[in-house]
């Protein structure tokens, strides 16, 4: 593994959103994966071995794809950012230890294998995915499968979790499903529904938290510093511009936020950040007003 050095300064500086995911090798990467396990005391609470946990990451990073955007950097800006939002809430006097390990995992598992094509991609083109799920949130589905098969492989070793029946499987694969953006409306509005009275015993509401906390992460690039922010915009990009090209060739329909030839950076920030990412933001920050600050 990374010789990586792991000060107080690191640690600490790993709790927060200003962190830059830039500075670091993919096995560093990893070594501060293990670091946030660690660090919510889920190693301890459910007796994972840190070697174990070192595999099952790394079973992870293989399944990760070499591609523009969807790949282990992201996999990890994703869990940093859901870690970070629950060190800022305190949301480990509100929810139970496995909810963490949850939360943590899903993030960690939510793009497994993503070949960098869209769901309108998969469903146009009628891919083995789309066909597989029905066009159903097939890339979705596809990280939860993968997700399956990897933790399923841990089942033994980690007996106090992941792969247990104590271990709530299936949650995991709600929280990943969530991240389909075709479903963005019906999440966000669902709690908003609840917010007014949010109650953290209450396993609907706090299932819902879940879900919009792992959105959150998953599109929070823009809620970064802006030398972490913009590399990441060009990876966007360039993924999407793959996406466009290749369905030019195919004469498959192209998504205008795609095409090379109708996209500028501002225009497709300003209406993201606008009507996508800050309605969300904002409503988690009407139940954690201390998030008021990264918005
Ligand atoms: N335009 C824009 N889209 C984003 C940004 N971050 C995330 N997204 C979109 O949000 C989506 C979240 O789910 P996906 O990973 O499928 O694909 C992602 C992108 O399409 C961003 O910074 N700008
Ligand atoms: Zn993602």
């Amino acid at each position: 593994c990374s010789s990586l050095e792991v000060s107080e300064e690191l640690r600490q500086y790993l709790k927060t959103p200003t962190f830059d995911n830039w500075q670091w090798e993919d096995a560093e990467i990893m070594v501060l994966l293990q670091l946030m396990y660690t660090d919510l005391d889920l190693l301890s609470t459910f007796n994972i071995e840190p070697e174990v946990l070192q595999q099952f990451l790394f079973e992870v990073y293989r399944r990760y794809n070499n591609i523009p955007f969807h790949n282990f950097k992201h996999c990890f800006c994703v869990t940093q950012m859901m870690y970070g939002l629950i060190w800022l809430t305190d949301l480990r006097s509100k929810v139970e230890n496995v909810d963490l390990l949850i939360m943590l995992t899903s993030a960690v598992c939510h793009d497994l294998d993503h070949a960098g094509y869209n769901n309108a991609y998969q469903i146009n083109a009628r891919t083995e995915l789309a066909l597989r799920y029905n066009d159903i949130s097939p890339l979705e589905n596809h990280h939860c499968a993968v997700a399956f098969e990897i933790l399923i492989s841990f089942r033994d070793s980690m007996s106090g979790s992941p792969g247990s029946t104590t271990f709530r499987f299936c949650f995991i694969c709600r929280c990943i499903l969530a991240t389909d953006m075709t479903r963005h409306n019906e999440i966000l509005n669902k709690f908003k529904s609840i917010l007014h009275g949010f109650d953290f015993s209450n396993k609907e509401h706090k299932d819902l938290l879940m879900m919009v906390l792992i959105k959150v992460s998953d599109i929070s690039n823009e809620a970064r510093p802006m030398e972490v922010a913009e590399p990441w915009l060009d990876c966007l990009l360039q993924e999407f511009f793959n996406q466009s090209d290749v369905e030019k060739l195919e004469g498959l329909p192209v998504s205008p936020f795609m095409d090379r030839d109708k996209v500028t950076k501002p225009s497709s920030q300003i209406g993201f950040i606008r009507f996508v990412l800050l309605p969300l933001f904002v409503e988690l920050a009407n139940l954690f007003p201390c998030l008021e600050v990264i918005q």
